[in-house]
C-alpha cells in the first residue's frame, strides 16, 4: 500500500535533494587542493563526502576519509581557501534536480508551508536557493551554523516546527541522508527520503525512512 501523508508543514533538505551542488563543492575542494600543493580528488569522491557542512567536508578532503582529522594546522591553512573558492563558484555549475521546481510549486498550491534545513553555511546556503530561482517558495531557511546543532540534531527541525506553529506529528522532513532520517525519528517527523541524492554512497533504503521517490514532484502523489 502506498504510504500517505497530510502535512501542514514540509521541510526540505538542499544539497543532494533540492540541488546537485557536486560540481561546485568538488570544483572548490580541487581547487583548495591544488592550491596546497596536493592531488585534486575529482567530483566522484566528493559526492560521498556532502552532507555534514563544509568543516567537515574539508576535513575530508585533506585526510581522504569521513571521519578523518587533519592536523589543526592544516585545516587553518586548508578551510579558509575553500571557503573563498566556494564563494566565488557557488550556483555556478549546480542545478535543480528534475522535478524540484515542479514539485516545490505543487506543495505551495496545496498550502503547505515549506523550508529548507541545510547543513550547508549560511553564507552560501541563501545566494544558491535565489541563484536557482527558489529562495521565495521557503517561509524559513535554517543553514548548519543558524543554530547551535545542525542534523542528525532535531533542533532545527523543531525549531522549523515552533516559528511555523505546526505540531511535529503535523510535519513531513524530506532529506537524501541518514542525517536527515536521524533527524527527523529525533524530532517526531515523518520523513521521506530521495533516491537519487547523497548518502556516503550507501543506499537511503538502508536508512529506513518511511517512503522513497525518485523525484520531489512524486511527493505529491503521497499526501492526503
Ligand atoms: O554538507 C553540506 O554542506 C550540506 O548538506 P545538506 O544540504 O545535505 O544538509
Ligand atoms: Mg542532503
Amino acid at each position: 500500500m502506498t504510504q500517505r501523508f497530510e502535512p501542514e508543514m514540509v521541510l526540505i533538505d538542499l544539497d543532494g535533494t533540492l540541488v546537485d551542488s557536486v560540481p561546485d563543492l568538488a570544483h572548490s575542494v580541487d581547487a583548495m587542493m591544488t592550491e596546497l600543493g596536493r592531488p585534486p580528488h575529482g567530483e566522484a569522491a566528493v559526492r560521498n563526502w556532502v552532507g555534514n557542512g563544509v568543516e567537515r567536508l574539508v576535513k575530508r578532503a585533506l585526510t581522504g576519509s569521513l571521519d578523518g582529522e587533519p592536523a589543526a594546522a592544516d585545516f587553518d591553512r586548508a578551510y579558509p581557501v575553500f571557503l573563498e573558492r566556494y564563494a566565488a563558484h557557488n550556483g555556478e555549475r549546480s542545478r535543480l534536480y528534475p522535478g524540484v521546481a515542479e514539485g516545490l510549486r505543487l506543495l505551495a498550491a496545496r498550502g503547505i508551508q515549506l523550508g529548507c534545513v541545510t547543513n550547508k553555511a549560511a553564507q552560501f546556503t541563501e545566494p544558491l536557493l535565489a541563484a536557482l530561482g527558489v529562495a521565495g517558495h521557503f517561509g524559513i531557511i535554517i543553514s548548519g551554523d543558524s543554530l547551535p546543532e545542525k542534523k542528525p540534531s532535531p533542533l532545527p527541525l523543531q525549531h522549523a516546527a515552533q516559528q511555523f506553529g505546526v505540531a511535529t506529528s503535523d510535519a513531513l522532513m524530506v532529506g537524501d541522508s541518514i542525517s536527515d532520517v536521524k533527524a527527523a525519528r529525533a524530532a517526531g517527523f515523518p520523513v521521506v527520503c530521495v533516491s537519487y541524492g547523497y548518502n556516503h554512497g550507501l543506499d537511503i533504503h538502508d536508512a529506513e525512512p518511511d517512503a522513497v521517490i525518485d523525484s520531489l514532484a512524486e511527493l505529491d502523489t503521497m499526501l492526503a
